[in-house]
């Protein structure tokens, strides 16, 4: 938990701004997260004082301050990397810093010579313009053509009866110039999609950063004790092709995609069997706007001091990951099919991301409508729920438009 407050700026005190932080996070080399949280205006910015980023078990109760990056699939069991909350700034809108905060002090011989350091920097970022993004191609490493054949045998696979469902996904990449400004383009998410958690992680030892606008709650614990996570899945476009937004009652949805949310739902359902709680609250299915598409929602709420079970928050992270929203169910066939037929790596695509005990909160999301930035190179993720009744040329195109989600924003096709 954060212990001591630094300072509350007082006008023309401290004028600290996110890009002189950021910059100076980057230039000292170390590892630093800035989020904002579905329907709020400000944003928190992190500084881990260290190097090396810490390999932790995703424990919310023994965790202090910090932030949580999980990949798909982990390396060591349950080992997650944990960005510890050296420095915390809560910022508004303009990338002002509004609060400090830190568990070490202003006069820590590691945070003094930091906001020294920011303070020089001046705060200067280069405007986003369409052209920092370039499509390279669509689908690097595997060729076009790969994922429709991957959807044609999980159908197959589907009607033989293997398993129920699995989601299978593909990148499309994209590069950029070192003038790129991520920050920048962190805010034009922040303001594109108020209800997404939006993000921009960079992991020094790895040289290189992840940014998104995920719509999906893994599991949240607030400062009341309420856990809440939700069952998503089906996708259709939100807008007509001029850009002209559904109205959300008139979207319709096929059995298929009630199919598809369904097992979502079923799956969740089944871990809070496992550990045989009954008591909680079910809403929905109801039909949700994610940036440039509508998903069915379902959510689960549960009071954790009601019930008297006050680590929930762990047990189901580690009981929910990864859902049948990224992977499939059952879990372990449809894991040991997308690991075979997707032929790639899909990293942090997929794991979940988010603050852990700060003010008191924990919120965790699943890492969807996500890019990695790494030496110029954009890759773009994007999967799609499979079940016996997918279309391969559909899946790919609902591909497309989880592309777009990032891409509409951050590289608009100037022809449109
Ligand atoms: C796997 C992704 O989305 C999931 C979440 C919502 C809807 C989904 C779907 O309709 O397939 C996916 O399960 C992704 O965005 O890469």
């Amino acid at each position: 938990m954060i212990d001591q407050e630094i300072t509350t700026p007082e006008p023309g005190v401290i004028s600290y701004q996110a890009q002189s932080l950021w910059d100076t996070a980057q230039a000292l080399g170390f590892p630093a997260a800035i989020w904002r949280l579905p329907h709020r205006a400000e944003a928190v910015l992190l500084v881990s004082l260290r190097e090396q980023i810490a390999r932790r078990q995703p424990d919310l109760e023994a965790l202090p301050t910090g932030f949580l990056l999980s990949p798909f699939l982990h390396a060591q069991p349950d080992e997650v990397l944990f960005l510890e909350g050296d420095l915390i700034f809560t910022l508004n809108e303009s990338g002002q810093v509004l609060r400090m905060e830190s568990p070490l002090g202003e006069e820590h011989p590691l945070v003094r010579p930091f906001l020294d350091a920011a303070a020089q920097v001046p705060a200067k970022a280069a405007p986003l313009a369409p052209t920092h993004l370039h499509p390279l191609n669509d689908e690097v490493p595997v060729p076009t053509g790969t994922f429709q054949n991957a959807v044609a045998q999980a159908v197959a696979a589907i009607r033989e009866g293997y398993f129920d469902k699995v989601v299978l996904s593909r990148t499309k990449t994209l590069t950029y110039a070192d003038d790129f400004p991520p920050l920048e383009a962190f805010q034009r998410l922040c303001r594109a999609y108020p209800t997404a958690f939006v993000s921009l992680v960079r992991l020094p030892e790895r040289d290189e950063m992840w940014l998104g606008a995920t719509p999906e709650t893994l599991v949240e614990l607030d400062a009341n004790r309420i856990f809440r996570t939700i069952a998503l899945a089906g996708t259709q476009r939100a807008s007509t092709e001029s850009g002209t937004l559904l109205p959300r009652q008139e979207v319709r949805w096929g059995q298929k995609e009630i199919e598809e949310q369904a097992l979502v739902s079923r799956y969740i359902i089944e871990c809070f069997k496992k550990i045989r709680l009954r008591e909680y609250l079910e809403r929905g299915p109801k039909t949700v706007l994610a940036g440039n598409l509508y998903h069915l929602q379902t959510e689960f709420e549960v009071d954790t001091q009601e019930v008297n079970f006050p680590e929930l928050g762990t047990v189901m992270l580690r009981l929910l990951h990864p859902t049948s929203a990224v992977c499939g169910t059952p879990k372990e066939p449809a894991l040991r099919f997308l690991t075979s037929v997707e032929g790639y790596d899909r990293s942090f695509y997929s794991g979940y991301l988010g603050p852990v005990n700060v003010e008191r909160a924990s919120n965790l999301y699943v890492n969807l409508r996500t890019m990695r930035l790494a030496q110029g190179v954009a890759t773009v993720f994007a999967g799609a729920g499979i079940t016996e009744d997918s279309d391969p040329e559909r899946e790919w195109e609902e591909t497309e438009l989880k592309c777009q989600t990032l891409l509409r924003v951050l590289a608009p096709d100037p022809t449109t």
